[in-house]
């Protein structure tokens, strides 16, 4: 796998540092979760293919731990608020200094200065320091958050791993480590560019939910059906749109232009209407195949089943039984190859890891009874 030989020291995190390392751990670099100690339950549901270390690191042994498992790695992602690794003796100068090949990758929400730097925050506000949430939503409604995908997850999870793997290519160059300063605003508003850079071109200038891609567009919406399920329409060019108004079994010459702003509610009405006639299953049928841009909404618990999505195998099932989408891209020669098994529990490889990287058994015991270090074994299925 691409990223075999990797290693990575994750801090646990809420939901975007989890999602990047299981980015890397899904093409193939090795992720160790260190966990607080005396928790219940792990709270990352993002744990495909890690392990975990139970670590007390208000304690200065388990800072000397914390330094030793990292001076021996790769990576250290660390998702707290600026200045929490600082306090106890884990910033990048002291890291670095120990191992200047290492990346430390610090996922926040506002970054590591401006005068945000130390707030709390979560997607939804993230989001809304991008620019981006001003414009999501319908007409004459609230802006509303897509959950909490922008921000946690494309311009936060996603964005620091891809800032990891550049600076593991110019670490193969240099042979030098860097610090990554990851902020979800700014992750955000990147991956939101297009907002930003089409402004030019005139498709942004009417108020929220009345533009062309932001459900102001008939053709660019979904549509209820006759049994309670919704078909997604994306008939933007006129050539597809063509096709669209044909599926629906209208007639061209009866309707306004495709691009006349103010006969857009008429429009939807009239494609609500007609969508609302028949079931999801037989407005499949119809498009499929077709270049009209329409498709199902499909549920979670549907999209695996999709022929489309099954004759690529685009989600895998878990030794749980558990749905879950493939890692993507997909590479032709190192592709990923997710850990199918159960998620660890906290603590559960605290004494292999430790042996690994060098910590002698006795020194393990010691660790064990201060309670620096926690070993928990996962409890039987019944
Ligand atoms: C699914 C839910 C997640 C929702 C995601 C949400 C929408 C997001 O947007 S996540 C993005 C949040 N923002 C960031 O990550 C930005 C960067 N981080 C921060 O700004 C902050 O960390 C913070 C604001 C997120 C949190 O601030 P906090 O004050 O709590 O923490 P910090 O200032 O960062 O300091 C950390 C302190 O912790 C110490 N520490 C760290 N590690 C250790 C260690 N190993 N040992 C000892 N000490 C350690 C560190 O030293 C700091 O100490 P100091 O403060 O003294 O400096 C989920 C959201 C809630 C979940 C549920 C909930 O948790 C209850 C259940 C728990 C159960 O286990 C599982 C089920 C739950 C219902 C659980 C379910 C889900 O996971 C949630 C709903």
């Amino acid at each position: 796998m691409a990223l075999a030989g990797v290693r990575v020291i994750e801090l646990a995190g809420l939901a975007p540092a989890p999602f990047c390392g299981m980015i890397l751990s899904d093409f193939g670099a090795r992720v160790i979760r260190v966990d607080r100690t005396k928790v219940t339950m792990a709270m990352d549901s993002l744990a495909r293919g890690k392990q975990s270390v139970a670590l007390n690191l208000k304690s200065p042994q388990g800072v000397a731990v914390l330094k030793k498992l990292c001076i021996q790695s790769d990576i250290v992602l660390e998702p707290f608020r600026k200045g929490v690794m600082e306090k106890l003796g884990l910033g990048p100068e002291e890291l670095l200094k120990e191992n200047p090949r290492l990346i430390y990758a610090r996922l926040t929400g506002y970054g590591q200065s401006g005068s945000y730097a130390k707030a709390a925050g979560h997607d939804i506000n993230y989001l809304a320091m991008s620019g981006l949430l001003s414009t999501l939503g319908r007409s004459s409604e609230k802006p509303y958050a897509p959950l909490n995908l922008v921000a946690d997850f494309a311009g936060g999870g996603l964005m620091c791993a891809f800032g990891i793997v550049l600076a593991l290519l110019e670490r193969s160059k240099s042979g030098q480590g860097q610090i990554i300063d990851a902020s979800m605003v700014e992750g955000a508003a990147y991956v939101g560019s297009f907002m930003w850079k089409s402004r030019s071109l005139g498709l942004w200038n009417r108020p929220r939910g009345e533009n062309l891609l932001d459900s102001g567009a008939p053709f660019y919406d979904t549509y209820q059906t006759s049994d309670g399920k919704y078909m997604a329409v994306g008939a933007i060019e006129p050539q597809f749109y063509d096709q669209l108004i044909q599926g629906l079994g209208l007639d061209a010459a009866s309707l306004p232009p495709q691009m006349s702003f103010s006969d857009w509610p008429e429009l939807r009405r009239t494609f609500a209407r007609v969508f609302a006639q028949k079931r999801q299953a037989e407005w499949s049928r119809i498009f499929d195949g077709t270049d009209a841009c329409v498709t199902p909404v499909l549920p979670l618990d549907e999209a695996g089943s999709h022929p489309h999505n099954r004759e690529r195998g685009s989600f895998l099932r878990d030794a749980q039984g558990e749905v879950s989408p493939r890692p993507a891209p997909v590479l032709s020669r190192t592709p990923a190859r997710p850990c199918l098994s159960r998620d660890p529990v906290v603590g559960e490889h605290t004494r292999s890891v430790l042996e690994e990287y060098g910590f002698d058994p006795a020194h393990i015991e010691q660790l064990l009874s201060a309670g620096v270090v926690e070993c928990n074994k996962a409890k039987a299925r019944l």
